[in-house]
């Protein structure tokens, strides 16, 4: 109701300046043309503005930046429809002084408020994006943003020989540590862990959550014996993590599965993804805590570097 009533009153606002607008039209065909022109220009500034308040206020948001715009346009609405209203009653002079005053702080803090919208408005672009790639527990990519990170880097030019690597991880025995220590014990070591294997990576390698409790990173020029070194020292640093909660010291391995190919075009971050899943398969059904690689998965070999 309250709306309707809100929507109902902007149009007779509209309705009676409109009007006003069109009777300076038929009932002054003999003005100026510069007067009239004035005019139609204070009477149209003044729809306008009358329009952006609305449409400000409608938003029922009382940030600081929409304050701001409310307060321009409001005393750009002011100052035109007085104007306007001088103009057409010819009461002029006396108060044009306050009009052009009011006009011009109004115009200054308009544009004030549309640098700081356009600075909210990428602010909030940012945060937008950020959402829509992160995964919300652990801060690291999603598998969708991994995809389209790895698929922009493959589709530009790509040295010759660049050799690029997949390392898939997942938590040994992670269920026990949510029995034992409830879910939201199982999410601090899922942060933990991320933050763990962000720490000894490099800063261009991507880390995802693939979901649960299953990793992946993507290696861009790192060949087999570079994408070992890694997956050893993520091994490593989960072994020796102790994390530590309400007296509890809870402690981690995890199995890895490592795929590398040399045909680095867009789309094969799913092909490795889906060689380096067996190789974790592999991994986990030879005692966990170990990685293994894609094409040695018939013939395993315990961690050598
Ligand atoms: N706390 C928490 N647990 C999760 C989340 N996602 C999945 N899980 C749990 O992770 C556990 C995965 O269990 P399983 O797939 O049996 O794997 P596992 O116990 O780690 O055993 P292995 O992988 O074979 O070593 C399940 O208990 C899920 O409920 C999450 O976001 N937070």
């Amino acid at each position: 109701m309250v709306e309707l009533f809100k929507y109902k009153f902007q149009l007779g606002c509209l309705a009676i300046l409109l009007p006003l607008l069109v009777a300076v039209v038929i009932i002054y065909p003999t003005t100026e043309p510069l007067i009239l022109a004035d005019l139609l220009f204070d009477g149209g500034m003044a729809l306008c503005c009358l329009y952006l308040m609305f449409n400000i206020e409608e938003l029922k948001e009382s940030r600081e930046i929409y304050r701001i715009l409310l307060a321009a346009s409001t005393m750009m609405f002011v100052a035109n429809f007085w104007d306007f209203a001088d103009e057409l009653t010819n009461v002029l002079d006396s108060k044009d002084i306050i009009e052009d005053i009011l006009k011009a702080a109004g115009f200054l803090l308009f544009l004030f408020g549309c640098s700081q919208w356009v600075k909210f408005h990428k602010k909030q672009c940012e945060l937008m994006s950020r959402l829509a790639e992160t995964d919300p527990l652990t801060g690291v990519l999603n598998r969708r943003a991994l995809t389209m990170r790895a698929d922009s880097l493959l589709s530009g030019p790509v040295p010759e020989n660049t050799i690029v690597s997949v390392i898939i991880f997942d938590i040994d025995h992670f269920k026990q540590v949510n029995d034992s220590f409830g879910h939201q014990v199982g999410d601090i070591v899922l942060v933990e862990i991320a933050t763990a294997v962000k720490s000894v990576i490099r800063k261009n390698d991507y880390l995802a959550r693939l979901g649960g409790e299953e990793f992946v990173l993507f290696l861009y020029d790192t060949d087999l014996h570079g994408v070992k070194q890694v997956a050893e020292k993520i091994r490593n640093c989960i072994e020796q993590l102790t994390i530590s909660h309400d007296g509890n010291e809870i402690t981690c391995s995890v199995s890895l599965g490592l795929a590398t190919s040399c045909n680095p075009i867009p789309g094969v971050l799913e092909e490795l993804i889906g060689q380096a899943d067996n190789a974790l398969y592999e991994a986990k059904s030879n005692g966990r805590n170990c990685w293994r690689v894609a094409d040695e998965c018939h013939n395993p070999q315990e961690v050598q570097i």
